[in-house]
């Protein structure tokens, strides 16, 4: 009976572990009987499975997003290129290719994750594939698909691998019911888009991982994140990036949100910052597993006159979203980041100055290098 010896061994363990200092006595349902989810009979439970003293071997899922191509340059930076796979269900362009691993990888297909994990010896998993808020809500089941049911077989493998684990929340893992202004760590947390309710799940589902299994789950809630040159995925703050692009290309920007709409907001180099702090983080400074992280706080007439500052003839419109403009309603205005400055030492870069300034220079010399051509 070895599978009954593994399970009592792996109960036993759980039931004196000292994680949180509690005593816990049922077993985890999942880990009963023969699924491919089995406990593997070397399962430990208890996070770190790499030498602190070796780069870490990284796979990041949902790649090719507006975050994940950023993501894989700075790490590959740090750890090595070849220790950072970047994996995603859509064709990466050549630039992707050609510049570190790539893989296929559908985070809805259990075992092709399972062997990506354990042929290429991952040891930490971030995992960004998700449907954003307003792809969300045009399509439910999909979103629910992607960013519930993958989300299982992403703590499952973490947690049967002993993979250190990022997930990103958002500022929509909150709701009308919220405080808006600041909005805290703890709070009350009824979002009203499935891609909330989704997040939310994850944020409980992966300190639950943590204090259950000792799973070594780091979660941060992002705000809109702004890039140059990758383009956002369907969500409710994309406006403040596309006004860049309009700016540059036609001098003309018609605005989805209400004019007045303030909302949390980051430059991605800060968010990328974040992320790789967070993940080097040691354990013991850690005293949450779900952070908020901030920046700024602005809204789209704030935002336009400072592009206008350097763009003056700036035509700027306002064409309102129902959808967009619902769910920006019920989201934060301001973030209080305040846990993550004091324990890990979170501190951002870019105010809204810098970060206008940052994207217009950027996206000025793409044109001109393009116009030379
Ligand atoms: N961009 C932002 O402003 C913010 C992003 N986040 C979170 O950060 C993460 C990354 O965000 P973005 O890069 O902006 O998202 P994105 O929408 O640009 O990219 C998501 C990626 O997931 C992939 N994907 C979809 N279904 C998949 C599946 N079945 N298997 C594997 N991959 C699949 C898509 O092909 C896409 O490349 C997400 O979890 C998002 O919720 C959180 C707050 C703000
Ligand atoms: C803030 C987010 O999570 C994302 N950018 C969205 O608007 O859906």
């Amino acid at each position: 009976m070895p599978v009954v010896r593994t399970l009592t061994r792996v109960a036993n363990q759980i039931t004196r572990s000292p994680v949180c200092g509690c005593q816990i006595s049922v077993m985890p349902i999942r880990c009963i009987g023969f699924s491919p989810r089995q406990v593997p009979s070397d399962a430990s439970f208890h996070s770190v499975s790499f030498s602190e003293t070796d780069h870490p071997r990284v796979l990041i899922t949902g790649g090719l997003g507006q975050l994940g191509v950023g993501l894989a340059k700075l790490l590959r930076k740090r750890y090595g290129k070849n220790n950072v796979i970047l994996s995603d269900i859509r064709k990466p362009p050549d630039s992707v290719f050609y510049s570190g691993p790539f893989i296929y990888s559908d985070i809805l297909d259990y075992k092709n994750l399972r062997e990506i994990v354990v042929n290429n010896r991952i040891t930490w998993l971030i995992h960004y594939s998700a449907l954003l808020s307003a792809v969300g809500e045009a399509n439910v089941p999909l979103a629910r698909a992607v960013n519930i049911t993958g989300l299982h077989n992403i703590l499952d493998i973490a947690a049967e691998h002993g993979l250190r684990l990022f997930v990103p929340s958002t500022i929509g893992a909150f709701g009308p019911t919220s405080p808006r202004n600041p909005t805290p760590d703890l709070c009350v947390q009824r979002p009203r888009t499935i891609y909330g309710v989704s997040k939310v799940h994850a944020e409980l589902m992966g300190e639950y991982y943590h204090y259950r299994y000792g799973l070594d789950f780091r979660c941060l809630r992002y705000p809109g994140i702004i890039s140059a040159d990758s383009q956002p995925g369907g969500g409710t703050t994309d406006y403040a990036v596309q006004i860049f692009h309009d700016a540059i290309k036609t001098g003309r920007f018609t605005c989805n949100l209400k004019p007045d709409t303030r909302l949390p907001m980051m430059y991605i180099d800060d968010c990328l910052k974040a992320t790789l702090e967070v993940m080097e983080a040691p354990a013991s400074s850690l005293t949450m597993r779900t952070y908020n992280i901030n920046a700024m706080s602005f809204t789209p007439e704030e935002l336009a006159e400072e592009v206008q500052k350097h763009m003056p003839e700036l035509e700027v419109n306002y064409d309102v979203d129902a959808v967009r403009q619902a769910i920006a309603d019920s989201w934060p205005m301001n973030f209080d980041d305040s846990n993550a400055r004091k324990d890990w030492g979170w501190k951002h870069d870019f105010d809204m100055a810098e970060l206008v300034t940052t994207m217009l220079n950027y996206l000025n010399s793409g044109r001109l290098a393009f116009q030379a051509n």
